[in-house]
């Protein structure tokens, strides 16, 4: 198969679930239906965006019966792909996806198609839990208590936020809850949670142990490090989204309002800079109407998204405002400070077991792979990990790691042929690995002051030295797991991935990975930092400068956690949930 077939594939099976979703509706029934919204509709608190973040919040705050509650969400129902985390990958690039891209470097996308990074982020109910790869990651105590010391408060540090983990979490795997750290997990959340063991994972990890790399079962524990099996927000078969378990489980409140297919594109503010309506432009852009909230207005519309839809509304930097002849109502730096996890893939061939393998059904329920993670700190006395491997075992997998290199990230033809190819052959070891903590700052800006034009995201990948020479020292230090027993009985071998694209260098040289990674970048969509908490938001994640609005998302994460992003997203919504009853008199 060659990328192009890969391509018409993968879109037209888009297709089909498109007619699928539009013609039979069949997940309707799981979420909450359409509310009728007209000018001046007044509610007591309006959130948006009903993504990791937001659902939760409306989900608590609606525990309040005399709480009356709005939630806007751009997107509509997640259909089956969203659902069954089999299909995860027809999510991109379709309208469930914002679509958003990179601006243009010079440097880094070197070996895309159009040498920009897709920016992925979900336009559905859940957001970006429901496109998101489902790791569920809390990262480490290290992150929370930087966060506290930051804002001088202590109820963000790791012993203050762990129960809010907890009370997300349900944790199904008998295992982890027997054992010490069992009782760091919650049993009774909305979010199910399993571990995926398979005979490769089993093998894999097994084999590490015996070499001497340190293996864990549970990294979402006090203690992070090693390499471990990966805990899922998956259960029963279906994806624990945000979307379905928090607004789906509260969908017959009657104080529980929602606007689907609905984008909000401004906060309106009085004299006394208190923000008091929200504009709406509600499906198919058919009717604009102004809703009013009598206590808050809460933003949790994602971190590209979030910075834009306050500096439409006049909180921003004064001077980029002032171009757009935008009214500045509070002068704060908005959408600076943007940060991401970078991936680079590491790919490895290993030899086919000689026994004839027939491949397995396909089962729509399952994560498709077999899944290991590692989080690793150089130095062996520091507690907290300075990158992640994120790696995939995959057993007949050439044309899916062709749809997933040519589809979805966009690469060149000649990356995803080179794949393709190794793949046809082997079974094929995909590793990603993160620099856990990078130094790099990137921006969001207004393209215009047309809501509906996407904002321009300037990632600053790699614009600081340093990551570069992380990363590089991160890849070499994965690279010595292929000395280990796993690796040399398997006779692996690193697949070529950039073809001739850094032929001029030494393989291993600095400028041979520096060029390797320009080629390969990817990014773990891990968008965060744009509505900084201790700079935008203060540490209850109230607006500076102005009143009634709060942020709360991945936009407030000053410093990007240790990990994947979606647990700690929802803990700031239970968190955040708890500051709002606090102060309207709420909490039990
Ligand atoms: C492809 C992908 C894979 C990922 N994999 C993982 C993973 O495996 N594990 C993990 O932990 N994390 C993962 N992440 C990251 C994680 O899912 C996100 O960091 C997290 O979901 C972000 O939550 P949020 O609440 O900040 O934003 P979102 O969940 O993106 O929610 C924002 C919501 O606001 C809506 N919205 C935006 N603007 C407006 C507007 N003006 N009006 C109305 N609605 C609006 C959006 O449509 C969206 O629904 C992944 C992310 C992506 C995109």
């Amino acid at each position: 198969m060659d990328p192009e077939t890969a391509v018409s594939n993968a879109v037209t099976v888009q297709l089909a679930l498109k007619v699928i979703a539009l013609t039979l509706d069949l997940t309707a029934y799981l979420f909450p239906k359409q509310c009728d919204v007209n000018d001046d509709d007044t509610f007591d608190f309006i959130i948006i965006g009903a993504g990791s973040a937001g659902s939760v919040i409306a989900n608590r705050l609606s525990e309040i019966e005399h709480f009356k509650v709005l939630i806007i969400e751009a997107g509509g129902d997640p259909p089956l792909e969203v659902m069954y985390p089999g299909l995860s990958s027809y999510t991109y690039h379709s309208r469930l996806d914002w679509n958003i891209t990179s601006q243009y470097d010079g440097t880094t996308a070197q070996c895309r198609k159009d040498k920009v990074i897709p920016q992925f982020s979900g336009r559905v109910l859940g957001g970006s839990s429901s496109i998101n790869c489902m790791y569920y990651v809390r990262g480490n105590p290290y992150d929370y208590n930087r966060w506290a010391q930051l804002v001088n408060d202590e109820t963000w540090k790791w012993e203050n936020v762990l129960p809010y983990f907890i009370k997300s979490e349900r944790m199904l795997d008998k295992d982890v809850l027997k054992s010490a750290t069992g009782k760091l997990h919650g049993r009774h959340g909305e979010i199910g949670i399993t571990r995926s063991i398979d005979n490769n994972t089993r093998r894999f990890l097994r084999s590490l142990k015996e070499d001497g790399i340190p293996v864990t079962m549970d990294y979402n524990a006090n203690k992070t490090l090693g390499y471990s099996d990966v805990f899922f927000t998956i259960a029963d078969g279906y994806r624990q989204s945000t979307g379905y378990r928090f607004l789906g489980l509260a969908r017959n409140r009657p104080n529980l309002y929602i606007l689907k297919n609905t984008v909000a594109t401004k906060i309106l503010f009085n004299d006394d800079k208190r923000a008091y309506a929200v504009e709406v432009v509600t499906e198919n852009k058919i009717k604009k109407v102004t809703l009013k909230a009598t206590k808050e207005i809460i933003v949790s519309a994602g971190a590209l998204k979030s910075p834009q839809l306050l500096m439409l509304s006049g909180i921003g930097p004064k001077d980029h405002l002032r171009t757009l002849n935008i009214d500045v109502i509070a002068n704060l730096p908005v959408g600076k400070n943007l940060q991401d996890h970078l991936a680079i893939p590491i790919l490895h061939t290993l030899q086919k077991n000689k026994k004839k393998s027939f491949p397995k059904p396909f089962n729509p329920h399952v994560y498709p792979y077999s899944n290991i993670v590692g989080f690793v700190a150089l130095n062996k006395s520091q507690s907290y990990p300075d990158y992640e491997s994120t790696i995939n075992i995959i057993d007949d997998g050439a044309k899916d790691l062709l749809q997933l290199y040519s589809f979805v990230y966009q690469y060149s033809d000649n990356v995803s042929d080179s794949i393709y190819n190794y793949a046809k052959e082997s079974t094929v070891i995909e590793t990603l690995i993160t620099d856990l903590h990078p130094k790099s700052r990137g921006e969001i800006l207004l393209r215009s002051v047309n809501p509906f034009d996407h904002p321009l995201v300037y990632t600053g990948y790699l614009s600081e030295e340093e990551d570069l020479d992380n990363t590089i020292r991160y890849i070499e230090d994965y690279l010595r797991l292929t000395h280990t027993s796993y690796f040399k009985k398997n006779n692996a071998q690193m697949i070529n991935i950039v073809g001739n694209m850094c032929k001029g260098f030494k393989f291993g040289s600095k400028d041979y990975w520096t060029c390797y990674i320009q080629c390969t970048l990817n990014n773990m969509t891990h968008y965060s930092g744009t509505c900084a908490l201790g700079s935008v938001v203060d540490s209850r994640l109230l607006v500076r400068g102005v009143k009634g609005l709060r942020v709360t998302d991945t936009s407030i994460m000053p410093y990007i956690v240790s990990g994947n992003t979606n647990a700690p997203t929802m803990m700031l919504g239970e968190k955040v949930s708890d500051f709002i009853k606090e102060v309207h008199g709420a909490l039990k």
